[in-house]
């Protein structure tokens, strides 16, 4: 990949004011793509024709067109743990083959699909009761990541279509998350739905444990089965802790952790906003999945995001980007994002072992608007580093009866694109101060007031964040993190990075409880664990 080559022409092309390339009228038009009723604009960017010739061209160079088709049709792309990547086989609603090592994985895919089905509509009805009697009036989703952040975040999300139990997450291993969820609930009338593709993860492990003994207090031991279910690739596992088989939906080692709420990983939001609505979100990622997979990369929604991605972030140098939707229901969408940009394509070597030639996947941030305007955007304005803004929002809301308060919404997202953009001159900062303050003051007044503009955003617009619509947006996502990913030659699919941690708190374990020394530890480590120690009164 010629790097070099891109950030030549990304400097070059960032030397003309974003602004001045509105004189061309089809600027927005031209630099922007749609897929079904979604509109990605990134024409308040500084990408030109060159760049975004440059940028396909490295992506055909890539080899991603033929990465997508393998990764579709089952083929082993997640090198380093030898699986396939087929989170899309568990939004394929028509059941088309998808073979892996010579087996269809469609017919299993859709039987789990109609169980956790039977099983959701089964919870809302009150078909499936407490072993006491009575219908679940909550469900406790337990699980970290990506058994955790999906669903949490598209339950915030779904709110309008919420018509099922309330539904709760905990996924902290600091007992306050748990205590504090538990503590306003009936364990007699309460499901725990035990969510780990593995099954080992501690805090997970830890948590559930903590349910079952405060379910069994309540209920008895051998009533505490009929409260618990498990999602998990571990049916051992899920044997050995003892939920009752027909209580566990599994899947297989080709759905990654922050790639898996679209299969059982996505119970508890099934089961708020039922079996129709959840079908109705599988279909708007498939509907997202047969754009990428089919549209020329021009009016290809996903490879338009990864291209703007990489052009900031490899091409201009910008480290960071800030994802703010105008949705106050999308807000723990930045957090979930994290973990799938983060998780994916934060790599230091490429797939075969070398050092990347260039910077990994960006960091990724942000907040709803409006509040973040009213916290960080100052620096998004004024800072002395670039942050290029991911906008998006809905035309509609599911509120018409306060219409005034979404014009008000849409009005501040797109005068923040416009702002970033054209940002105020000393001049005009001047002309503003004037008769409020003079001479050196006034100078000094309006420095102050002085925006550089020509900052970098996208947005993305959709008609209403509907069950559909929040389909096709996570999976427009998905592909982007993979259209990078490959753009930098690494393997979006592992996360070897999160394991030394793991393995560090696991030793530090007995030296914290001071039944190991821990003289082997350095001085820093020492020091802090001495004086928790001592706090404790130990
Ligand atoms: O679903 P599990 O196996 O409990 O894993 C939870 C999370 O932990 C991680 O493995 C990171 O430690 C994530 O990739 C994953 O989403």
């Amino acid at each position: 990949m010629d790097w070099t080559r891109l950030e030549k022409a990304a400097q070059t092309a960032a030397e003309t004011p974003i602004i001045d390339r509105f004189a061309d009228s089809a600027r927005a038009r031209e630099f922007s793509v749609s897929a079904g009723e979604m509109l990605f604009d990134y024409s308040k960017t500084s990408m030109d024709e060159k760049g975004r010739a440059l940028l396909v061209e490295m992506y055909e160079a890539a080899g991603v067109p033929a990465r997508r088709e393998e990764m579709f049709t089952g083929a082993k792309i997640n090198e380093t743990e030898g699986r396939a990547v087929l989170h899309t086989a568990l939004r394929n609603l028509d059941g088309d083959p998808v073979m892996v090592d010579g087996k269809d994985v469609m017919p299993g895919v859709l039987d789990t699909l109609n169980e956790m089905e039977a099983f959701a509509e089964g919870i809302r009805s009150g078909r499936i009761a407490a072993p006491g009697g009575g219908a679940f009036t909550d469900v406790v989703n337990i699980g970290i990541g990506g058994s955790d952040l999906g669903p949490a975040m598209a339950t915030l999300a779904m709110a309008p279509y919420h018509d099922g139990p309330r539904c709760h997450y905990v996924s902290n291993v600091d007992g306050a998350h748990i205590n504090d969820v538990l503590l306003g609930l009936n364990p007699a009338s309460t499901l725990v739905i035990v969510a780990s593709k593995t099954f080992t993860t501690i805090e997970t492990m830890t948590n559930a444990e903590t349910a079952r003994n405060w379910i069994a207090r309540a209920v008895g031991t051998d009533n505490a089965g009929g409260h618990f279910a498990a999602l998990s690739t571990a049916a051992d596992k899920t044997a050995a802790f003892g939920i009752a088989e027909d209580r566990v939906f599994g899947f297989e080692d080709w759905v990654g952790g922050r790639y898996s709420m679209w299969g059982p990983i996505g119970l508890a939001l099934m089961i708020a906003i039922g079996g129709q609505a959840f079908r109705a979100f599988l279909a708007g990622g498939q509907a997202m999945d047969r754009h990428f997979r089919s549209a020329e990369p021009l009016e290809n929604l996903p490879v338009m995001l990864a291209l703007t991605g990489i052009w900031h972030n490899q091409g201009l140098g910008y480290a960071t980007r800030a994802v703010l939707p105008y949705e106050q229901r999308l807000s723990r969408l930045p957090a979930y994002l994290q973990q799938l940009e983060m998780e994916s394509n934060g790599k230091g070597v490429s797939m075969d072992g070398e050092t990347l030639a260039v910077h990994s996947g960006p960091v990724v941030w942000g907040e709803p608007g409006t509040n973040g305007q009213h916290a960080f955007y100052q620096l998004i304005h004024q800072g002395t580093r670039v942050v290029p803004c991911e906008f998006m929002v809905g035309a509609e809301s599911h509120e018409p009866e306060l219409a005034h308060q979404h014009r008000l919404l849409i009005s501040n997202c797109l005068a923040q694109s416009e702002a970033l953009m054209k940002g105020r001159t000393l001049d005009e900062a001047r002309v503003l101060m004037e008769g409020k303050f003079e001479g050196a003051e006034l100078e000094r007044q309006a420095r102050h007031r002085v925006f550089p503009g020509n900052r970098p955003s996208t947005t993305l617009i959709y008609p209403k964040l509907t069950p559909f619509v929040l389909g096709q947006v996570i999976a427009l996502y998905e592909h982007r993190v993979f259209v990078e990913g490959v753009m930098l030659g690494i393997n979006s699919y592992d996360q070897w990075g999160v394991e030394l941690g793991k393995e560090l708190a696991k030793a530090l374990e007995p030296v914290v409880a001071g039944e190991v020394s821990g003289e082997d530890k350095d001085g820093s480590t020492r020091q802090l664990v001495g004086f928790i120690r001592r706090a404790q009164g130990a």
